[in-house]
């Protein structure tokens, strides 16, 4: 028995050194969790000594693969279930494999080991003696001499292995530092072999196990005593350190000498070692051969994010080439565009006509324009004119059978419900149109095929590299694709900057559109937005408005402003709903976390010491309190982003919380939510929130401080997101300075190459980027079959449309298409050291 499975010596309140176990045979599982090891089991008791006396007992804990009518051995604790009675809580569980010689017979006789008969199970232990299941899981040969049947034989060490295997892999998971749902994870990756994988190599988990980072790996490599100069851990950190660089950036590459130069600092810190600079960059160099990562010229990327733009330039080609022009005339077109305007009695401008125009005549069409000019206009307008010109019908009760032939979806669940609302057509996030769970590793995700004549991306400027290949991918040929948003807004929180690179590529049809027109109740937000966008504040940015304000005021006295505007919108009814603190950073006087304990104490004050509460890194949650919910839960069908309210908290010590456990529920536009303390870091208050997080969302009422110390975020990208998102009321304080800042600090565009490989793509111009040396490729399939050489197999010709996924490109690199090391030639160490 390993350490850990005596851990429970502190809860036994009777006897402090008595282990508290019971032996017996699982009757049941009564529940099994979807994804924890989690279970409640039911057991017929053969031994125990917690002073019990009956048949039966229900056992709760984790445990990876209990099997029905197999005997265990628990170790933990009964305890009292307010509803259920006494169960026992197990901390720990060991297959009880018999060890007397008659038990250990009766073992291997039985229905366990099919084939295996009396006889043969004695002369297995007369061999091996009592301790033979150790000595045949260590070392299989030993059964030999027995000449057992080839499939009995496999039989028996099979089913040895999942008695007596898994529950040491977990205790080993365990030993490490892995809970339960990480053991979980890793367990299904690597089976039976688990074990021999971490002692092995523990860096490939950061690899292969989401979740698991170089520092915890690098933990487990320091237990286990692995080199730190080892290939494994340079490769690691390196993989670490292109996506660190990757995310942190939003770029979708990198450069050899900021990645060496955060790697060795990752490595050196790490395990306060030395590393070998040669040694690093001959790494570099393999992960590229291993197809990892790709150099092109001097720049590197993850192989994924290389693959996907150049997969983004190719699809659009497919898209905008296909032959799927249907029968529709200019003139039927203006003709249905004079129906639809007179139907919405609406006067189309000039850029708007054309826009419903080129957008129903194209293949793949760009809109973009800033706030109120008609975005949202021209989608109603698009749809209404694909069905008249498609003689489609736009009510859903037509289509309870079949799919509805035009899509809307954008990248946000509040986004989503926005263009529902607008259009009162259905609409979902672009994750729930492909029936993605947002936890996808890469672009290779299989997806939902699209079906339908016409699809419309609303809110584009948020929709990364990854998320717009695996969408592209699903687009049949025939169908017409419409992206809408402002370029103007911040770029998406993954990598790339799409809709911005997109709108750069001149065989891309597209219109901007810059006439405001929703002016009409007097608003200054729009013209502000209009102006930030231009790079000026208007002269009037200090004086009051019916809409907007501005209060000077230096970082120190923003949070007792807050504090007074709030409290003063409250009693003017606004609820905290209708009211947003947006911020760029979370740290400081001004920044989101003060500003979230202020807001929520005006809110949702403590009423009373006996109020049910709960603390958690640092954030005191209450019944009634705004919350954000910050990852993708598509099992509980709630995605990053989306904002709700605490309706329940159960403490473990409620009398009538039959779980006890501390738990919260909270309630979502679409569902309730229960979260167990594992979760909590999923959630945090949201009355103040980051900019970033706001993108999609609008609010009644924005209050936005902006102050000197977040001088590294302010860039006008940010400002103009921020205050875009308000619907009526703005109030802006801080210092003009931190405005000016922003407005004058234009965004500074990200590293990509989406633009470079439209260009490419649409020019035909694939060949191999310029490297002296580099093994000539060609850089992308062309849709004409490849020469065929020996060496790489001709490229298949294109798919024809509509033919499910469209999958143009094989994996490139993987494919021999792409030299991996163009661009690694020559990289020295001195090319990423430190400056002198
Ligand atoms: N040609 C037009 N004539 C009159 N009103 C118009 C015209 N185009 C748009 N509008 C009106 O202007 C307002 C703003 O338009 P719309 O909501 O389509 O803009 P938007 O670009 O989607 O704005 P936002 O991005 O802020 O949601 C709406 O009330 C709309 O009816």
């Amino acid at each position: 028995m390993t350490s850990d499975q005596v851990n429970l010596f502190s809860n036994n309140p009777t006897n402090e050194s008595v282990t508290h176990f019971i032996v017996g045979k699982v009757a049941a599982v009564f529940f099994s969790s979807a994804d924890s090891f989690y279970k409640v089991l039911l057991v017929k008791v053969s031994e125990q000594n917690i002073d019990w006396h009956e048949d039966e007992i229900v056992v709760t804990g984790n445990f990876a693969d209990i099997q029905e009518e197999t005997t265990y051995r628990f170790t933990g604790r009964s305890v009292r279930h307010p509803k259920y009675g006494v169960q026992f809580q197990a901390d720990n569980y060991q297959n009880q494999t018999p060890t007397s010689r008659s038990g250990l017979i009766a073992y291997l006789s039985g229905s366990d080991f099919q084939g295996l008969g009396r006889r043969t199970a004695e002369r297995i232990v007369d061999t091996l003696g009592e301790d033979a299941i150790d000595k045949i899981l260590e070392d299989p040969t030993l059964l030999k001499p027995i000449g057992l049947r080839a499939s009995v034989e496999k039989t028996l060490l099979e089913t040895l292995r999942v008695n007596n295997g898994l529950e040491q892999t977990i205790i080993g998971l365990n030993a490490y530092g892995f809970g339960s749902r990480l053991a979980a994870a890793i367990y299904a990756r690597y089976q039976g072999d688990t074990l021999n994988v971490i002692q092995e190599n523990p860096y490939r988990l950061v690899e292969d196990i989401k979740g698991v980072g170089f520092k915890k790996a690098d933990q487990i490599a320091t237990q286990l005593k692995i080199d730190p100069q080892a290939d494994s851990r340079l490769k690691a950190a390196l993989l670490t350190e292109i996506n660190e660089v990757c995310v942190q950036n939003g770029d979708t590459y990198t450069t050899a000498k900021p990645l060496l130069n955060a790697t060795m600092q990752l490595l050196e810190s790490a395990r306060h070692v030395q590393i070998d600079p040669q040694k690093l960059a001959d790494q570099l160099v393999t992960l590229a051969k291993e197809n990892k990562i790709v150099g092109d010229e001097n720049r590197i990327y993850l192989s994924d994010l290389y693959e996907s733009e150049w997969k983004i330039a190719e699809h659009l080609k497919r898209l905008v080439e296909a032959d799927n022009d249907g029968n529709v005339t200019e003139k039927a077109v203006e003709r249905a565009i004079g129906h639809v305007a007179k139907a919405s009695h609406l006067t189309y401008d000039n850029s708007q006509t054309q826009a419903l125009k080129s957008a129903i005549t194209s293949h793949v069409f760009l809109l973009t324009g800033g706030p109120g000019t008609g975005k949202t206009t021209i989608i109603r307008g698009l749809v209404a004119l694909f069905a008249e010109l498609h003689d489609v019908s736009l009510d859903i009760n037509q289509y309870k059978d079949k799919p509805f032939p035009i899509l809307l979806a954008a990248p946000t669940g509040r986004a989503a419900k926005r263009m529902a609302e607008t259009t009162g057509l259905p609409a979902s996030t672009i994750h729930r149109l492909l029936g993605l769970t947002g936890r996808e590793d890469g672009p290779e995700e299989p997806t939902k095929d699209l079906d339908g004549g016409l699809l419309i991306i609303d809110e584009m400027s948020m929709v990364d590299t990854t998320l717009f290949q695996i969408l592209l991918q699903a687009v049949p040929s025939h169908m017409q694709v419409i992206l809408v948003g402002d370029k103007d807004q911040l770029p998406s929180v993954g990598a790339g900057q799409v809709f911005h690179d997109l709108l750069e590529s001149p065989s891309l049809p597209q219109i901007e559109l810059n006439t405001i027109y929703r002016q009409d109740d007097s608003s200054s937000i729009i013209p502000l937005a209009h102006a930030i966008k231009n790079g000026r504040l208007p002269e009037d940015f200090t004086v009051n408005q019916k809409d907007r304000s501005f209060i000077a005021c230096n970082a120190y006295q923003v949070n007792h402003i807050v504090e007074q505007v709030v409290a003063k919108a409250k009693s003017k009814g606004f609820t905290s709903e209708q009211v947003q603190i947006l911020a760029p950073m979370y740290r400081g006087a001004a920044g989101i976390d003060q500003l979230n304990i202020t807001v929520q104490n005006i809110f949702n004050p403590l009423k009373s010491a006996r109020q049910k509460h709960l603390e958690y890194n640092g954030q005191d949650f209450r019944v009634g309190d705004k919350v954000l919910h910050l990852v993708n839960s598509p099992e509980d069908n709630v995605f990053n982003g989306d904002i709700g309210k605490i309706v329940g908290i159960d403490l473990a010590s409620d009398k009538h919380n039959e779980s006890k456990k501390d738990q919260i529920t909270i309630a979502f536009d679409q569902n309730e939510v229960t979260y167990g303390r594992a979760d909590w870091n999923r959630l945090t208050l949201a009355y103040s929130m980051s900019i970033h997080k706001s993108q999609g969302s609008q609010f009644k009422m924005v209050i936005l401080p902006l102050v000197p110390q977040f001088a590294r975020m302010l860039q006008r990208n940010l400002l103009y997101t921020a205050i875009t998102r308000a619907e009526e009321t703005l109030i802006l304080l801080g210092d003009m300075q931190s405005f000016e800042r922003s407005v004058t600090n234009e965004s500074v565009n990200r590293q990509t190459t989406l633009t470079k490989r439209l260009q490419q793509v649409f020019d035909g111009d694939q060949a191999t980027p310029a490297v002296p040396d580099a093994t000539p490729t060609s850089a992308v399939a062309s849709t004409e079959p490849a020469p065929e050489s020996e060496s790489a197999p001709a490229e298949p010709e294109a798919q024809p449309a509509d033919s499910g996924p469209h999958e143009l490109t094989p994996a490139l690199v993987v494919a021999g298409k792409i030299d991996p090391m163009i661009g690694m030639q020559g990289i020295k160490p001195e090319d990423f050291m430190p400056q002198a």
